[in-house]
């Protein structure tokens, strides 16, 4: 191990080279799922390519660390992505590595990993004035100050950081790795890269391969068996254990329950005129009941448990349920392992009612068309107070 700092702090291999990506701090989690998409792709394209400057690169999957919507208990504060998603999965797609695979490339978990270069995007000042959206990047003085720290780790640190004024998809990237040599590359404010195959079959592949942790999802399925009635094989709903054998389907049924993401928090604050009221919440609920003949609702929310207890008391007479963790899946899995279990049980449902624009939504939607179940029971949303939009509807591709 002394060995590295012999050769002046060079732990990593020679034939090897790390994309690390970073994104704008206060994104949620959902959010942050479909960056991962943007740069899963980037880095298949540069692994399946034919220049040896690209094709031996590893994408290092950022820790879960200090997200604005967790509480972080205790430790672990960085969490991994393997508590979350089923790694074996994500590297079908992609040439991924865990950050502690990457550390074990040093001494200690202490020893210092200086980035030998950090791009941090930001968009072309000037891009809506001139209504230039071309793809292009060129390197620029800094639109705003940038101090953070990766990661927070703070022994993560690099000496080389640079804003690079940026439109395009994350896979023209890749020019970067081709004019540089350096070994350990991080792109911040990664979410300013935009996809460039949304919506197309590679785009689904990336998006298949993130398959759950596999404990999250038995923990699932038992309070679906427990209290729902309803089970893969029952349901209709059971994939193959491989993504990769996937085929297209539309003959889900989903368990005897309507599954609704009901967003309260920030979005009762800044989208008055999207978020419904819970009576209104509730009127809406029961015509879909009764018009399914279901008598059950799973609620997936942010809300407070006050605003349960009321939507609880609006639907008397039906039966109304949500997810609480046991102290041994709240301590592990923290507050991200309850969201991911909230996403599966409304993934299983007969019928979704999600909540407009909201991207924990988003990711349910797409959960239920890999799942198979026909587009009209997956994309509806609450009415609101003045609106009742229509969400869009992206249907898988294989
Ligand atoms: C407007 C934007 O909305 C974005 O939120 P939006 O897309 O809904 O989606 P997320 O960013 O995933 O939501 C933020 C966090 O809220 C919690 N959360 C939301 N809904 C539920 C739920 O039904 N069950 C559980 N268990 N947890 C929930 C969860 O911890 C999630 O990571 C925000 O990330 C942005 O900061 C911004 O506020």
């Amino acid at each position: 191990s002394d060995v590295c700092y012999q050769k002046g702090g060079n732990c990593l291999d020679d034939n090897k080279r790390y994309l690390f990506y970073e994104v704008n701090r206060p994104e949620g989690f959902n959010l942050r799922r479909d960056v991962y998409l943007r740069f899963a792709m980037l880095a298949r394209k540069m692994k399946e390519s034919n220049d040896e400057k690209l094709n031996n690169i590893q994408l290092v999957l950022p820790p879960w660390s200090n997200l604005v919507h967790w509480k972080y208990t205790d430790k672990p504060e960085h969490i991994p992505w393997g508590y979350y998603f089923d790694v074996d999965s994500l590297k079908k797609f992609a040439p991924v590595v865990e950050m502690y695979e990457f550390f074990a490339n040093y001494p200690n978990k202490y020893s210092k990993v200086e980035i030998e270069e950090v791009y941090t995007l930001q968009h072309f000042e000037d891009m809506f004035e001139t209504g230039n959206f071309q793809d292009k990047m060129q390197l620029d003085n800094c639109n705003k100050d940038y101090h953070y720290s990766y990661f927070s780790y703070k022994n993560v640190t690099s000496k080389n950081t640079r804003c690079l004024s940026y439109h395009g998809p994350a896979t023209k990237l890749s020019e970067i790795f081709s004019n540089s040599s350096a070994k350990t590359i991080l792109i911040d404010h990664a979410e300013v890269a935009l996809h460039d195959y949304f919506g197309s079959p590679l785009y689904w592949q990336a998006r298949r391969s993130m398959r759950f942790n596999k404990d999250l999802k038995s923990i699932a399925d038992e309070f679906r068996r427990k209290f729902l009635h309803s089970s893969d094989d029952k349901d209709g709903t059971r994939l193959p254990d491989d993504w990769t054998d996937e085929t297209a389907k539309r003959s889900a049924v989903g368990g005897p329950y309507v599954g609704i993401h009901l967003r309260r928090k920030d979005f009762v604050r800044n989208r008055a005129e999207e978020v419904p009221t819970l009576m209104s919440v509730s009127e809406q609920v029961k015509t879909v009941l009764l018009q399914l003949n279901l008598n059950t609702v799973f609620v997936a929310t942010d809300g407070t448990n006050e605003e349960y207890k009321t939507l609880v008391n609006l639907l008397d007479g039906f039966e109304v349920l949500r997810y609480t963790p046991d102290s041994n899946t709240k301590e592990k899995y923290g507050d991200g392992g309850v969201a991911i279990i909230d996403q599966i049980i409304c993934s299983y449902a007969r019928y979704f009612i999600g909540t407009y624009e909201s991207t924990f939504t988003f990711r349910i939607q797409e959960e239920r068309e890999i799942i198979g179940f026909k587009t009209e029971t997956t994309f509806n949303v609450f009415c609101g107070r003045k609106d009742c939009p229509k969400p869009s509807v992206w249907e898988i591709v294989y």
